[in-house]
């Protein structure tokens, strides 16, 4: 079953094309990468498929029934509470006022944030805590579809690499599906089933990589080996991979 098809999918800014004939599927089951130079429209491109943007070109067909976002910046309410925070996500859904806390503390609790904390405001949190806590609001209305728009930049590695088994763990649920834009092909390696290459100018994906064996049952070798191929064998993964060297020198 197809959750998200993009077809032809066209964008422009102030008259600037950013986006032109994009055409993606992504099926039940799957995680998605999304990996391109910087500037080529992936963040664009995820938040016309979530509904955010109204392209200028194409149709998008969502077949989920609910998605969340989880951006870069935690985005969260700088005078709420973690756990009022996470129950944003639980808006505008009938769920009565008991189980609202239960599916608050299950979803805090998922991402090892601990009762401690839950009382705590933004402002009281380190980074990575304030990204568990926009992770925990994604999560804590059970979507079946998540958009990630390099969630983890901020984080440091140790922290990075228990937010991706977590993301494994969500999505190894074959109900559900996602898009995941990063610049690290070893996240990419780590998290998802396929990884599509947007051009430097956004114009259609140019290759969609298939990752042999399941996320969450790669082996450290089997994906720094893959990475290292995919960056000597294909000039475009060079061009991500550069790009995030820059990043972080
Ligand atoms: N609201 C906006 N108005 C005008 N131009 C925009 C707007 N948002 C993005 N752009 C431009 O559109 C292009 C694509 O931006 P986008 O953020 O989608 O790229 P990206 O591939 O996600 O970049 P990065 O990897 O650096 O995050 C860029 O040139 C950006 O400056």
């Amino acid at each position: 079953m197809t959750l998200l098809q993009l077809n032809a999918v066209g964008h422009v800014y102030l008259g600037r094309p950013v986006l032109e004939q994009v055409t993606l599927q992504v099926n039940q089951g799957e995680m998605v990468a999304l990996v391109g130079p910087s500037g080529c429209g992936k963040s664009t491109l995820a938040q016309i498929a979530a509904g955010l943007i109204i392209p200028r070109h194409g149709q998008v067909e969502r077949g989920y029934a609910r998605c969340a976002f989880v951006f870069q910046e935690p985005r969260l309410l700088p005078w709420a509470t973690v756990e009022a925070n996470v129950a944003l996500g639980l808006s505008g859904l009938p769920v009565a006022r008991s189980e609202r806390r239960a599916r608050v503390a299950a979803a805090c609790d998922r991402v090892s944030l601990e009762e401690g904390d839950w009382q705590k405001f933004p402002s009281q949190l380190s980074g990575g805590m304030r990204q568990r806590t926009a992770l925990a609001r994604a999560l804590v209305a059970d979507p079946d579809f998540l958009y990630f728009d390099e969630p983890f930049t901020a984080l440091d590695a140790a922290l990075r690499r228990r937010m991706q088994h977590l993301v494994v763990a969500t999505a190894s649920d074959s109900g559900k599906g996602g898009l995941f834009i990063t610049h690290d092909i070893h996240e990419a390696l780590r998290i998802c089933h396929r990884i599509a290459v947007l051009d430097r100018c956004g114009h259609g994906i140019l290759e969609c990589v298939a990752v042999p064996e399941t996320p969450g049952h790669r082996s450290e070798e089997m994906i720094f080996e893959t990475a290292r191929r995919l960056i000597s064998d294909h000039p475009l993964f060079a061009v991500v991979e550069e790009h995030d060297e820059r990043r972080l020198a």
